[in-house]
């Protein structure tokens, strides 16, 4: 399917301090201020349990208010009205229903409402592991080319498989082979994905960079796909056959990519200020975003927390101008209303809904 659709209702009961929270008249763009503690946070966490059955912040357990023994989130998308439904339980089940029919994986969850979120640990884009930038770049092909998903598991299972029999023998048996051949079908083919949707994703982000931070002209993103580039990758497998059997495991591979961010050659993050980090990472999210909708994927739903901290408001104004020039579904939480009021695009109120969070109530004036 394609999710053209967005939030048009939600109710939270036991999200951390949300005991019951219903909210039916949902718009484009949903702002949620209130004091520190007052539970905003905690409806973002919930959209996200909603649409990717997990939250953003700890595990399920802390999660689940104090005392409750499960969590429930409902939502309905419009146009169309497909509801989902997700339980968490302090056993560790997990419910997921879409239009009322239960659903045993995530996978069949996470099409409906794609999300975006940009918070404090959106950071990690920049400053963390390769894994937290292949994890963007594989949401982005995942949800622009639906045959990525069935490669990427694919690729997981021979990875999973090649490694065990590295770990077991030390000596190449019967079964390497096949699993290597396997391993380089699959992997060649998810790099190829990886490689097309990043040279989509490039110009985009460059083009939304521009806007958001013309100074910042020397920003660069180059795709590293876990190999030597003058090799296929059954060449490279063949090439750390005696590494792997060493170590017992598979040192090359798309496992291995990377997308280095730079400026002027240098990394980005290593370079800019926190500010100019927080741009490079609304310019990431933002490119995506519009790439879902230019490949008629679909809107996706953006979770953004605090928004203002790090940004100034001519910035903070530049990024919200171009999320209501995108028409995304915006959920976004400050402490007061007059820090969104001063920063999104006057002729776009309109569009938007005003809520006031206080130990875990929500009220709309
Ligand atoms: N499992 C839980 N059960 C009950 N309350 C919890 C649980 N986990 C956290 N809380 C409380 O829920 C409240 C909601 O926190 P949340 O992070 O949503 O606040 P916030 O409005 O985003 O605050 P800030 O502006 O400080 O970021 C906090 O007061 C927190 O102490």
């Amino acid at each position: 399917m394609s999710s053209e659709a967005s939030l048009s209702r939600l109710h939270i009961n036991n999200v951390r301090n949300l005991h019951r929270v219903r909210l039916d008249q949902l718009k484009r763009v949903n702002v949620f201020h209130g004091a520190n503690g007052s539970g905003k946070t905690s409806i973002l966490e919930s959209i996200h349990l909603l649409g990717m059955a997990r939250s953003f912040r700890g595990g399920a357990k802390a999660l689940i208010t104090h005392g409750e023994q499960d969590c429930t989130v409902f939502g309905a998308l419009a146009p169309g009205n497909t509801t989902l439904g997700v339980q968490r339980s302090r056993s560790g089940d997990v419910k997921i229903k879409v239009a009322g029919a239960p659903v045993r994986t995530v996978a069949e969850l996470v099409e409906y409402l794609p999300l975006q979120v940009i918070n404090a640990d959106s950071f990690d884009l920049l400053t963390g592991s390769p894994g937290a930038r292949r994890q963007y770049l594989d949401w982005g092909v995942f949800h622009v080319e639906h045959r990525f998903f069935e490669q990427w598991q694919r690729f997981q299972r021979s990875i999973k498989q090649r490694n065990k029999l590295l770990r077991r023998d030390k000596m190449p048996t019967d079964d390497l082979p096949v699993w290597t051949r396997e391993l380089a079908r699959s992997g060649e083919a998810l790099s190829k994905y990886r490689e097309a949707y990043f040279k989509l994703l490039t110009p985009r982000f460059k083009a939304i960079m521009s806007q958001l931070a013309p100074s910042l002209t020397g920003l660069e993103l180059r795709f590293r796909r876990g190999w030597d580039k003058s090799l296929d990758f059954q060449g490279a497998l063949d090439n750390s056959l005696a590494v792997d059997l060493e170590q017992g495991y598979t040192h090359v591979g798309p496992q291995r990519a990377d997308v280095r961010i730079q400026i002027d050659g240098h990394l980005a993050s290593e370079t800019l200020s926190r500010g100019q980090q927080k741009l490079v990472v609304c310019g990431l999210k933002l490119a995506q975003g519009q790439l879902m909708s230019e490949a008629d994927r679909g809107r996706c739903t953006y979770l953004v927390d605090d928004l203002p901290s790090e940004l100034d408001g001519e910035h903070s104004a530049l990024v919200c101008k171009l999320l209501a020039s995108m028409k995304a579904s915006v959920f976004i939480t400050c402490v007061h209303q007059r820090d969104i009021e001063a920063v999104w695009p006057e002729q776009d109120l309109s569009e938007t809904a005003m809520f006031h969070v206080e130990h875990g109530s929500v009220s709309q004036p």
